[in-house]
């Protein structure tokens, strides 16, 4: 209380899973305002290849908006880039909250991009799968307020990105769907993917989820709690804004406690088991017959086109 009453507010520097809960620190928000932009990107948008990153510096809310024609596939460019986005954001103590959604009216993110984990060496393998763990541990273990603003389909690492995230709204149009469908390419969905999605909609839904790959209508993604609201396409940033307020209304350390609390068992077990992880990656992603489920599944989405 006295610590709101002097115009301060604790955060904690840096991500959930990197310092805990023990690196907490005081800024004024009241001085702040006052004091001249520090960063170089504050209050203007920076461009990179894949996405734009916006922070408004009245609210401290960056929005990031993906990018990457034509849908959004998370490529090894594309993840660094989100991973050195969200250390940014992360570092900048202005930043309170991230709002992410797509430049794409009608896809959210297409997931993993196939491309990355066919007809790969196992180096390049290894590598791609380091950065699929770290766009994950970056988002899930934020001390930002995180909100998916799904404003398009969103399979498998599409929908495993809204997942790490806080809150998900997603745009009411029946054309739009949400899963982790990995199990429909004949690939499995890793245990961390497994515990974002367990953690959200419970176990057994998670498993009857995964096992048949299901790919839910919004409709039905917040009949099982798989995102949380519904909103006109229209609306969903505004309502996504609206949304991202009352949560910024939670003093800072106490949420992001609250967080680190729930989440830490998650992150930790991922990163204990960084390394093997990789390893299962690149052995299961070098089977003959992996390669050949991924080749049919391409074959078959450029085959939807014509
Ligand atoms: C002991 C334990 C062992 C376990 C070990 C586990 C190890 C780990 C195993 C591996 C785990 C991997 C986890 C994988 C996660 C993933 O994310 S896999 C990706 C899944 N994604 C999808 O299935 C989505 C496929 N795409 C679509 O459904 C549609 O494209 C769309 C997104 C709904 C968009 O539809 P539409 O607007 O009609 O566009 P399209 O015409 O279909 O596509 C446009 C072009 O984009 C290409 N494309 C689409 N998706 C991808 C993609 N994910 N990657 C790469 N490219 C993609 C598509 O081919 C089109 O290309 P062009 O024809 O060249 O234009």
């Amino acid at each position: 209380m006295a610590v709101l009453l002097n115009g301060l507010r604790l955060v904690s520097s840096g991500n959930l899973s990197l310092h805990g809960i023990k690196s907490l620190q005081y800024k004024s928000t009241r001085i702040l305002c006052q004091l001249p932009c520090k960063s170089s990107y504050q209050g203007r948008p920076f461009s990179n290849k894949n996405m734009t990153v916006e922070l408004d510096n009245n609210t401290g809310v960056a929005v990031i908006q993906m990018k990457k024609p034509p849908v959004n596939s998370l490529s090894l460019e594309f993840l660094t880039e989100f991973a050195i986005n969200m250390e940014k954001l992360e570092m900048d103590r202005e930043c309170r909250g991230v709002v992410l959604t797509s430049s794409n009216p009608k896809i959210f993110s297409a997931g993993l991009d196939i491309n990355e984990m066919y007809g790969k060496t196992p180096e390049h393998s290894g590598e791609f799968w380091r950065a699929v763990q770290e766009m994950w541990l970056k988002l899930y273990g934020s001390n930002m307020v995180t909100i998916a603003a799904i404003n398009g389909s969103s399979p498998a690492g599409g929908c495993l990105m809204a997942l790490a995230c806080d809150y998900r709204i997603m745009a009411d149009n029946p054309k739009y769907a949400i899963g982790l469908n990995e199990t429909k390419l004949g690939i499995v969905a890793p245990f961390w993917f497994k515990d974002s999605m367990i953690n959200v909609i419970g176990r057994r839904a998670t498993e009857h989820s995964l096992q048949l790959g299901l790919m839910y209508s919004a409709s039905n993604a917040l009949k099982i709690g798989l995102v949380d609201q519904l909103v006109a396409q229209d609306k969903i940033m505004t309502h996504a804004l609206s949304v991202m307020s009352e949560w910024l209304a939670i003093p800072d350390h106490a949420r992001q406690i609250t967080k680190s609390m729930m989440r830490k068992p998650t992150l930790d077990r991922l990163l204990t088991n960084r390394e093997s992880d990789i390893q299962n990656f690149v052995n299961f992603i070098s089977k003959d017959s992996i390669q050949k489920s991924l080749q049919l599944y391409l074959e078959m989405l450029k085959q939807r086109k014509s």
